[in-house]
């Protein structure tokens, strides 16, 4: 099978089950697919080592809730159940029993987490309140499903809900959200564009939605995480009131925000390459594979295969993931192969020279070449290859999705760069109108840039010739 990542969306499909990472298009439920073992330890690693760290380290607490609501609970906020009723997946029986309330199938957990924080909370001393959940949620979606990307089983669905004393907190909060996200993804190598979305694309029952895009390699954009300032939106109707220091009586002010299997998609598809999967080291299942060179007499064979043993202890005994390929029916060339598709960081070759020079030969799966190293030196010496690795694999995504972000003043030219699948960034009035009338004819409005510097001095809105008061981002998106 060649691999060729111009054709992306055949690449992306083809990695993924080539790679035994996950089985999707062939579980009988539509937008649903299998972490089969070599993905599922991935997404261990990276839930684990980069977001329930982060998560952790940054004051949220983990919980679980049930994965059924009850329809009137998910209805109360009127805003959030117009924007979810046409996606929810509904349980309305019981065994034979027709069930009295229809219970949803979560399609995140703001109804869920509200209703019990009412139970909960009823002082300013227990605020702020920071919780998280990973779990699946549920989206009847009808648009084109893809593994990974559009789910209808979020099997991965990192959901924070945040309560506050005020609305300047929750405020703060946000704007702490988006710091946690940029360390997720930078953690991952993941380039990214923060925006404001726009009033009309911001998350059901929120006052603002802060998102995060990147850009995968077909020039598309993907929204890889969310952020949210709830305002009172649920508190009101869900009754979550709270003591003020003041002693006066007030409803907690709530944020949210989620990333999703979406983080995957997006590292696997910037990453890789013609190879297979480029992994970043402190997530690969195996960091180090050992590839024993096979000998002609017997004597060596012994020497290497014992020297592959003892290196093979070293390393797992250093906490390296280290696994010796010792399959007799391939030659080392069909073992690099295998292992450059599973984005194995590290290949080590072993053969007689090495074993006399008391050496190993390393081979970085992201750049060309090798390097022979000292045992001795090689637990130093892979510590440093890993942090260079994901260094270089961070400055080449970030240089990719820069290369596909333009700027322009005029209507058309922003047609045919959408066309060609760049991002672009143009003079906009502010004026709904104007930007619907982007969105249906330019590309989706992204939002405004709040990642960099915005100057629209002496700048018309390239809809309506009125000065222009800020810039958007209109992209071809998934
Ligand atoms: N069908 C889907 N498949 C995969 N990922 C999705 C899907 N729908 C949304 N996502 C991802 O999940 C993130 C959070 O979803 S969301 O609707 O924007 N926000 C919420 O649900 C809020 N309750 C924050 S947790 C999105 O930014 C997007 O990256
Ligand atoms: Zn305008």
């Amino acid at each position: 099978m060649k691999l060729d990542k111009s054709n992306f969306s055949e690449w992306f499909d083809t990695v993924l089950r080539e790679a035994e990472l996950y089985d999707y298009g062939r579980y009988p439920v539509k937008g649903m697919g299998v972490w089969r073992p070599y993905g599922f330890k991935l997404r261990r690693l990276v839930l684990d080592n980069v977001v329930r760290k982060i998560l952790d380290e940054t004051g949220h607490e983990e919980v679980l809730f049930p994965i059924l609501i009850p329809k009137d609970l998910l209805e109360k906020e009127s805003e959030h159940v117009r924007g979810f009723e046409g996606e929810v997946f509904w349980v309305t029986k019981g065994g034979h029993q027709e069930l009295e309330v229809p219970l949803a199938l979560r399609p995140t957990s703001e109804t869920a987490i509200s209703y019990m924080e009412s139970l909960w909370i009823s002082s300013y001393k227990q605020l702020p309140m920071k919780l998280y959940q990973i779990v699946p949620v549920y989206r009847y979606e009808t648009k084109a499903t893809r593994p990974l990307i559009r789910l209808r089983e979020v099997s991965t669905f990192k959901e924070a809900h945040t309560a506050h004393e005020s609305f300047e907190d929750a405020d703060k909060q946000c704007i702490e959200a988006v710091e946690v996200y940029k360390r997720i993804f930078d953690s991952l190598a993941i380039p990214y564009m923060i925006s404001m979305r726009p009033k009309w694309d911001r998350f059901a029952g929120a006052l603002y939605t802060v998102a995060f895009d990147t850009v995968m390699p077909d020039g598309r954009a993907l929204q890889i995480g969310t952020v949210h300032h709830l305002g009172q939106n649920f508190s009101i109707p869900f009754e979550v009131r709270f003591q003020r220091r003041d002693e006066e009586m007030d409803y907690v002010w709530q944020t949210s925000y989620g990333i999703s299997d979406r983080i995957f998609a997006a590292m696997i598809a910037i990453h890789g390459d013609d190879r297979g999967l480029v992994l970043p080291p402190h997530v690969a299942p195996i960091q180090v594979v050992i590839v024993p060179i096979p000998q002609k007499n017997e004597e060596d064979q012994e020497k290497v295969n014992n020297y592959v043993r003892e290196l093979e202890e070293e390393l797992k005994k250093a906490g390296i993931r280290v696994h010796t390929d010792n399959r007799e029916e391939l030659t080392p060339g069909a073992k690099y192969y295998y292992w450059e598709l599973r984005g194995v960081p590290f290949r080590i070759e072993i053969g007689k020279r090495e074993v006399d020079n008391d050496e190993v030969t390393v081979a970085r799966r992201d750049v060309k070449g090798k390097v022979k190293v000292k045992r001795l030196e090689l637990r130093k010496k892979l510590e440093e290859l890993s942090e260079e690795m994901l260094n270089s694999m961070r400055e080449r995504a970030w240089e990719f999705m820069k290369s596909r972000i333009r700027e322009t003043d005029n209507i058309e030219e922003a047609k045919k760069l959408v066309e060609e699948r760049y991002v672009v960034e143009v003079p906009w009035c502010g004026r709904e109108e104007c930007g619907l009338k982007l969105d249906e004819e330019v590309g989706r409005v992204l939002g405004m840039p709040l990642d960099k510097e915005i100057n629209v001095e002496g700048k018309k809105c390239i809809v309506c010739g009125r000065k222009a008061v800020t810039k958007v981002r209109l992209a071809k998106t998934y």
